[in-house]
């Protein structure tokens, strides 16, 4: 049966002042370029591409007292957060373009703040290599992108825990994390202690992504709303080298596609992060195009007759 989905907006958010390597700036146009906007509106989707926010300029310095353009960081991510506000506000769908991953403070944290307005629960599943679990104690770059998950939760500095007012914004249970390959030693630690739900890859090869898939959906109903995190080196790397942080043996083609299939079934995503897409490392805007496939998927085009 054909689904209707709500009207999504496309907010870009241009920059990679949380990542090691410069380019992410650069993915929401790699997204448009490779279709994205075309391919939601042939879904029969009311879209509107709101364009580029307007953040900080980058600057490119090493880490300072543990992390990498705190500052910058901050007022990306409170941009951001306020523009998915706005859209959650209005009933849109805000499909988040990134930029690097430390936007998803931002943006969860204005999902978060949404979801408790509406007295709606909230399930984040995070398709990463990562567990983004990093503090300043424990990270080996002071890059931002790999510590959104430990500010949503608390940890971190103040400016980024506390931008939506609430601290924590989001509790770790609420969280599922899927495809991770790479976690740092002090960061395994931490991701234990607060009970993070991590379907790691050895997880999905041992049950299959299909069982990972229905535990980490386990208990959405129709008072959830889902929030999909998706950081493209989720994917393995020679299905989309275009990112900035490869980690080799992740999700191949056919278990990417029935990750989104999956989220689509339950028909509860309510907002979307596109991050870390690096089109300065990609090979002809591959990544970007496979990402475009995906998230076709995700809403709702599946092969043969299941539409
Ligand atoms: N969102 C990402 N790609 N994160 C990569 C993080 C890599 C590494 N764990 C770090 O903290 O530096
Ligand atoms: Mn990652
Ligand atoms: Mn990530």
């Amino acid at each position: 049966m054909a689904r209707t989905y709500p009207p999504v907006s496309l907010l870009g958010a241009p920059t990679d002042v949380g990542a090691g390597h410069r380019g992410a700036g650069l993915g929401p146009d790699a997204l448009r370029i490779a279709g994205l906007p075309e391919a939601l509106v042939a879904r029969g989707i009311d879209l509107v591409d709101r364009g580029n926010l307007d953040g900080p300029r980058n600057p490119w310095q090493p880490p300072n007292d543990g992390y990498r353009h705190l500052k910058e960081v901050t007022d990306w991510n409170r941009v951001v957060m306020e523009a998915v506000a706005s859209e959650l506000a209005v009933g849109r769908m805000p499909i988040l373009l990134g930029g690097d991953h430390c936007l998803g403070i931002g943006s969860i944290t204005a999902v978060a703040n949404h979801c408790r307005r509406k007295g709606k629960k909230l399930r984040v599943i995070w398709l990463d290599a990562h567990a983004d679990f990093n503090t300043s104690n424990v990270t080996p770059s002071g890059n931002i992108h790999g510590m959104p998950v430990a500010c949503l939760c608390g940890m971190g500095p103040r400016e980024l825990t506390h931008i939506g007012g609430v601290s924590p914004a989001l509790q770790a249970g609420e969280i599922r994390q899927i495809g991770i390959r790479s976690v740092d030693e002090g960061e395994k630690r931490l991701v234990k202690e607060h009970g993070l739900d991590v379907y790691d890859m050895r997880y999905i090869d041992e049950v299959g992504m299909k069982r990972a898939m229905e535990a980490a959906l386990e208990g959405v109903d129709a008072d959830t709303h889902v929030h999909v995190s998706f950081d493209v080196d989720f994917l393995d790397p020679s299905i989309a080298p275009g990112v900035g942080t490869t980690v080799p043996g992740g999700p191949n083609y056919r278990e990417a596609q029935l990750v989104m299939e999956m989220i689509a079934d339950t028909g509860r995503m309510g907002s979307l992060d596109i991050v870390e897409l690096n089109p300065l490392l990609d090979s002809r805007n591959a990544t970007a195009q496979l990402a475009v496939d995906l998230v076709e998927s995700l809403f709702g085009k599946s092969t043969l007759m299941r539409d």
